[in-house]
């Protein structure tokens, strides 16, 4: 597989032409729903899917990639909360560290322990660093992770930790909300990261609606990431 994500990213960002993802959960998605739940993404013409959770067992996302590769041409993006929902199956790997958590487990362990299976697989792999905002719940992540996320008034903390990220090799930077959200990331976050940084940046968490959709856009998101409003509802139009 030739880069070819990472540089469409790349290359609408610097266009600012937006690009949409959905996530799906292998947890929360049944296998016979894949086709109609395919045929849904490309009609909100989504420019990827992500695949991930916090808690999928072994070999599960494996088999929900298979699945969505027989209905979709749309690329697929593992999303892992661990290193075991690694499949070659898939288009590329968000190579994430939670750059704002202070666990090893999470900003490098993981990384070492999916390392037998990257070695020999053609999966784009990108490295991003992931960084979590309070959105007012205790999402998975936290949980999983028992890392704390930054205040969402904490402007300063979050440009450093995504300068820092940058500086660190990362090709994108995610900033996170955590999936369910009450409150999204906000505006002010979302444009003092992007006028800081010169790669992409990813938004996601919390986002249900068109106007908060146009709105991370506005403000400098290059990729949306939409999860749970999908999940509750197939149907929804953004
Ligand atoms: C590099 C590799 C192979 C793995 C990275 C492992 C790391 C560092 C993960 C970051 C921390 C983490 C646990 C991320 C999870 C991201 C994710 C898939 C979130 C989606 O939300 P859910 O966990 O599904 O939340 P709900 O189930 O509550 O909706
Ligand atoms: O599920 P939602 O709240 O849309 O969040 C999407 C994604 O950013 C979660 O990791
Ligand atoms: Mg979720």
């Amino acid at each position: 597989m030739t880069d070819c994500i990472l540089e469409h990213i790349q290359k609408s960002s610097k266009k600012g032409k937006k690009l949409l993802a959905i996530l799906l959960d292998p947890d929360k998605t049944k296998l016979q729903e894949i086709s109609i739940v395919s045929k849904r993404i490309e009609n909100l013409k989504a420019n990827f899917i992500f695949v991930g959770g916090s808690f999928v067992e072994k070999g599960i996302t494996d088999v929900f990639v298979q699945k969505l590769k027989e209905f979709t041409n749309i690329p697929i993006i593992l999303f892992p909360g661990d290193y075991s929902q690694v499949t070659n199956k898939a288009d590329g790997l968000l190579f994430l560290s939670l750059i704002s958590g202070r666990n090893p487990e999470y900003l490098i362990e993981q990384q070492i322990k999916a390392v037998p299976f990257l070695k020999n697989s053609n999966l784009e792999i990108i490295p991003t660093g992931y960084i979590l905002i309070d959105g007012g719940i205790n999402s998975s992540v936290l949980k999983i992770s028992k890392t704390t996320a930054i205040s969402q008034n904490n402007i300063e903390l979050t440009v450093e930790t995504a300068i820092a990220g940058m500086y660190k090799g990362k090709q994108l930077i995610y900033l996170e909300a955590g999936s369910g959200a009450k409150f999204p990331v906000n505006s002010k976050l979302i444009t003092e990261v992007k006028k800081n940084i010169n790669i992409p940046l990813i938004v996601g968490g919390g986002i249900r609606t068109k106007e908060q959709l146009k709105n991370a856009y506005k403000n400098g998101a290059d990729v949306v990431v939409i999860g749970t409003a999908f999940e509750n509802n197939i149907n929804l139009s953004i």
